[in-house]
């Protein structure tokens, strides 16, 4: 059972009155005969930065995956704006409006950054390059860079290629395995502005993060998954205030 740590938090999302954009229910499934997830239930509300902590191989990429269909849910439900995913192959869910960044091989590096954002929004019939106008408008750096090859960007612009060939197809939900990972230190906070200026323009996001302190101060509500389990959730502000959070995940002392 987890420790609802974020009962207000839920009910201030429900202010609104809006269902959540995301509701995974009781979710449960592996690889081959290896549960990996346990009964993980989470919501992710528009306007919302979610994010998923835990140990190493506590499950937080394969909830990630089974979101976007790429492992099958043994049991349970991912609604989508109330459509269930769950058995969905990921060419059918990114049509839905769900974009997923790749911790890797997430750009190509041969191609121009206009060529990798053309590529990202191949199943547009039209209005490409008015897109590919908004996301120079979000991160005026990959415009700085429309002709240059993907290969020649530093860490930082290239995590941000890889976000603006998602958000090409203009998604509802950007789901983000691992944001800041490879990136030197002090390109981390300009890592989490980008998902900020994401989240700002009515995409929400449900991330997984090893740097889970600097991912919680970004988010409006989290997720502590351990053993594949819902071990506390709340906004990140109150994960981030919880002394056993703090103490056994976050490596406070
Ligand atoms: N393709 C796969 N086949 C078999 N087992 C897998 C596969 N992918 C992951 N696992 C196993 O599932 C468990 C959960 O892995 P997962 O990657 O979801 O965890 P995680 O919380 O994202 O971990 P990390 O923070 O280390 O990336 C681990 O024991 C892992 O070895």
């Amino acid at each position: 059972m987890s420790a609802n740590a974020g009962a207000e938090t839920e009910a201030e999302a429900e202010v609104s009155g809006e269902p959540p954009v995301l509701e995974v229910s009781n979710l449960t499934t592996g690889y081959g005969d290896v549960q990996v997830v346990d009964d993980f239930s989470a919501e992710v509300h528009r306007n919302e930065i979610v994010t998923l902590i835990g140990p190493n191989g506590a499950g937080k990429s394969t909830v990630i995956k089974s979101i976007f269909g790429f492992v099958k849910p043994w049991s349970g439900n991912i609604l989508f704006n109330g459509n269930d995913l769950a058995g969905e192959e990921p060419e059918d869910i990114v049509r839905e409006g769900i974009s997923w960044v790749p911790q890797r091989q997430n750009i190509f590096g041969t191609m121009t950054v206009r060529e990798n954002l053309e590529m990202g929004g191949f199943i547009r019939d039209s209005g490409i390059n008015e897109r590919i106008e908004e996301i120079y408008d979000i991160f005026p750096a990959l415009g700085r860079s429309d002709g240059s090859k993907a290969a020649t960007l530093s860490g930082g612009q290239r995590q941000m290629l890889a976000m603006g060939r998602a958000l090409m197809l203009d998604p509802e939900l950007l789901l983000i395995d691992e944001p800041s990972a490879g990136l030197a230190p002090e390109l981390v906070d300009t890592a989490f502005d980008n998902i900020e200026k994401v989240r700002d323009r009515e995409t929400a996001v449900l991330m997984v993060e090893q740097n889970a302190t600097k991912a919680l101060q970004r988010s409006d509500r989290g997720y502590v998954l351990d053993q594949g389990q819902d071990r506390f959730e709340g906004t990140g502000e109150e994960l981030l205030d919880n002394e056993e959070v703090a103490k056994l995940y976050l490596g406070a002392t």
